[in-house]
């Protein structure tokens, strides 16, 4: 058996390790995804760019400057030695000269921070506004469950991790501004050695852009070895979140898992990291060539000129300047922060591309999402609200993507106008599937789900949308939104959250008082303005049946804003009894010329529905009412009969 501690391997050395300099083809990908980063630029902000821009500029020009004046400071000093005329005030200007450049030096390095930070995180904040529109665009919901876009979305809010590099497209940008500024500077300095020296000027050029390139090619592969671990990290991600995050905290404590789970995290991290570990000392074992090489450019860029010096070829103002030149050239030898930076953006950007690329497609399946329109009017009061719908479910087929697995096969089924429908069926059925379809997150494998005599898959988006309007869900797992008790309710209905206070107030209160939220516990000081955001001081924590409550307030919310068609999934579940019993006079039976769909296991909540279906193998094989399917005596009799038979066994062993 394979030993889950021993040391993952190597992923294997890429060719990119071996010395080499970039081909053609390479040099044009690394020139566009440069030009593609160049254009964040203005998102960025053009104020901080031209500042950004200027100070870097001075800053690769202090250098040269105080080489300038040192060499003519030198001269002036050399000149008269021991004379006074030597210290007189042409060199004390001198000094002062050099004295303001590096002050000026110092204040552009300080300053390029300060820009270079405004401007990265100005780029970032629009990159994630653009990826948030992106995520929220598309009708369906089966995208969001694919891993591999759940990766890109990783990559884009990763923040550097075992690179120990900010993964940030805005710094990725503030970097290749940078490296552009640096190799202007190596030019310039080229163009001044090359004035004593062509052939010095070209040798230097030429080897620091070989050492740049090979060590592009071998320390930039191993962010590529990170990117390609994306889903490894996100595994540590889970590891980490199950050992020390709130949610499953309970457990973790209650168990005793805590060794394990942190177990299970170091062995995931270890997955995700060895292979990077390895990359990164393979590549420290192959820098021998760009070490020579270094060892060799370095010594010529500083005894050429000496040389020349010393005999007498050049004067010392001049042998100041070259060398500082030559040195300048010699210096972008390093890929430096910056190209890591640059790099590791550049995985950013294109997880960006790539999200952009399937949006569109997605987008082009499903069309641009506007918000839910239908029932937008009435925030005003201005309309009055599209009916109930009628539905029709035929030959409805789906299995979930990836899976060859049918979970609905062949449903039909009704829903008329106003009607209270229950559908009841084992656990994992498919009801709460058949209700993703109705509202449009799915789409069906085959059959036709037709509303008001269309079919919902020839809906447009703007039709879907309003679609969308005219229904609301409470689903099983609902939502806890971190805010007020109001704002959990009348989120319901967005529409209202910029109308008028005091009607919404009206309507929130009176959806929290039908849904039995009357005995809020003392803590609630504040009424519905309670905050329930956990961690936040004064806020309200709400048990299981409490929430379900809030929940069911929220329905009804929706439902005097003009929803027509209410559906319930499981929405007595976590209430007692007395409140169970009650469920059904005071929320279903009150809510007028709505359709709604009762989805429930506690078939005394869906006893007095106008009709009840059960779902069973994919599909509706009984239909009726409570008491039409009793006498039927099917499958309905016999869970119901189950349930009642419990109650009773319970009830005679109490007496
Ligand atoms: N996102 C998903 N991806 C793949 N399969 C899924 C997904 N959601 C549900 N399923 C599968 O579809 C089947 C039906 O699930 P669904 O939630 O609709 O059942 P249900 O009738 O509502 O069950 P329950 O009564 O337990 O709530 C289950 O077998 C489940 O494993």
């Amino acid at each position: 058996m394979r030993n889950p501690f021993e040391r993952p391997p190597s992923p294997g050395l890429d060719p990119r390790l071996a010395v080499g300099v970039s081909n053609w083809q390479g040099l044009r990908r690394l020139l566009a995804e440069r030009r593609r980063l160049a254009r964040l630029l203005p998102s960025g902000g053009m104020g901080n760019v031209l500042a950004y821009c200027a100070l870097l500029l001075l800053a690769a020009a202090a250098p040269s400057a105080t080489a300038l004046l040192t060499g003519q400071l030198v001269t002036a000093t050399a000149a008269a030695p021991g004379s006074p005329d030597g210290w007189g005030p042409a060199t004390l200007s001198l000094l002062v000269a050099i004295a303001v450049v590096h002050v000026v030096q110092q204040g552009a390095e300080a300053g390029q921070q300060i820009f270079r930070v405004a401007l990265a995180r100005r780029i970032d904040g629009s990159v994630r506004a653009r990826v948030r529109e992106l995520t929220l665009q598309p009708g369906g919901l089966s995208h969001l469950e694919q891993p591999d876009l759940q990766d890109d979305l990783n990559r884009l809010w990763d923040t550097g991790g075992m690179i120990n590099r900010t993964r940030s497209p805005g710094t990725a940008t503030a970097g290749v501004v940078a490296a552009v500024f640096r190799v202007l500077g190596a030019l310039v300095a080229t163009a001044v050695v090359f004035a004593f020296s062509p052939l010095l000027a070209i040798g230097l050029l030429t080897a620091t852009l070989l050492i740049r390139a090979i060590n592009r090619r071998q320390w930039l592969y191993l962010t590529e070895v990170a990117d390609d671990r994306a889903r490894h990290r996100r595994r540590v991600h889970e590891w980490s979140e199950l050992a020390a995050g709130p949610a499953a905290a309970k457990e973790v404590r209650l168990f005793g898992l805590g060794a394990w789970a942190t177990e299970r995290r170091r062995r995931s991290a270890l997955a995700w990291a060895g292979p990077i570990w390895a990359v990164r000392r393979d590549i420290l074992r192959k820098q021998g060539t760009t070490m020579v090489l270094a060892v060799g450019a370095g010594f010529a860029a500083l005894a050429v000129p000496g040389l020349a010096a010393a005999a007498g070829l050049i004067g010392i103002e001049d042998l100041v300047v070259y060398l500082v030149a030559a040195w300048g050239i010699f210096a972008a030898r390093d890929v430096g922060p910056d190209g890591f930076d640059i790099e590791y953006g550049l995985g950013a950007i294109r997880a960006l591309d790539r999200l952009i690329e399937r949006y569109a497609r997605l987008g082009a399946a499903w069309g641009a999402q506007p918000p839910p329109t239908g029932a937008t009017a009435l925030a005003d009061g201005a309309a009055s609200p599209p009916p109930a719908p009628r539905i029709r479910f035929d030959d409805v087929r789906f299995s979930y993507p990836g899976s060859r697995r049918p979970v609905l096969d062949g449903v039909d089924l009704t829903i008329e106008p106003g009607e209270v429908l229950a559908i009841v069926g084992y656990n994992g059925a498919g009801k709460t599937t058949l209700i993703k379809l109705l509202s449009g997150l799915y789409r069906p494998s085959g059959g036709r789900i037709v509303v008001d005599g269309k079919s919902l898959a020839g809906f447009d988006a703007r039709e879907l949308s309003a679609w969308r309007g005219r229904m609301t869900v409470l689903f099983q797992d609902f939502v806890h939104y971190p805010g007020s008790i109001a704002d959990n309710i009348a989120l319901s209905a967005p529409e209202t959250l910029g109308g008028e206070r005091e009607t919404t107030w009206r309507a929130v209160t009176d959806a929290a008082v039908r849904a039995g939220m009357g005995d809020l516990p003392a803590p609630a000081t504040d009424g519905l303005d309670t905050p329930l955001r956990d961690g936040e001081a004064g806020a309200l924590g709400l048990s299981g049946g409490q929430w379900q409550r809030l929940a069911t307030a929220r329905a009804l919310f929706a439902v005097r804003h003009g929803r027509r068609l209410l559906v319930l999934d499981e929405p007595t579940a976590h209430l007692d009894v007395r409140a169970e019993e009650a469920f059904f006079d005071q929320v279903v039976r009150e809510v007028r010329d709505t359709s709604v769909v009762l989805i429930s296991h506690r078939l005394s909540t869906v006893r007095h529905a106008d009709r009840i279906a059960l779902l069973r193998s994919g599909r509706i094989t009984e239909t009726g009412t409570h008491e039409e399917l009793l006498d039927r005596n099917g499958d309905y009799a016999r869970l119901f009969r189950l349930q009642a038979d419990r109650f009773q066994a319970v009830q005679g062993g109490n007496t």
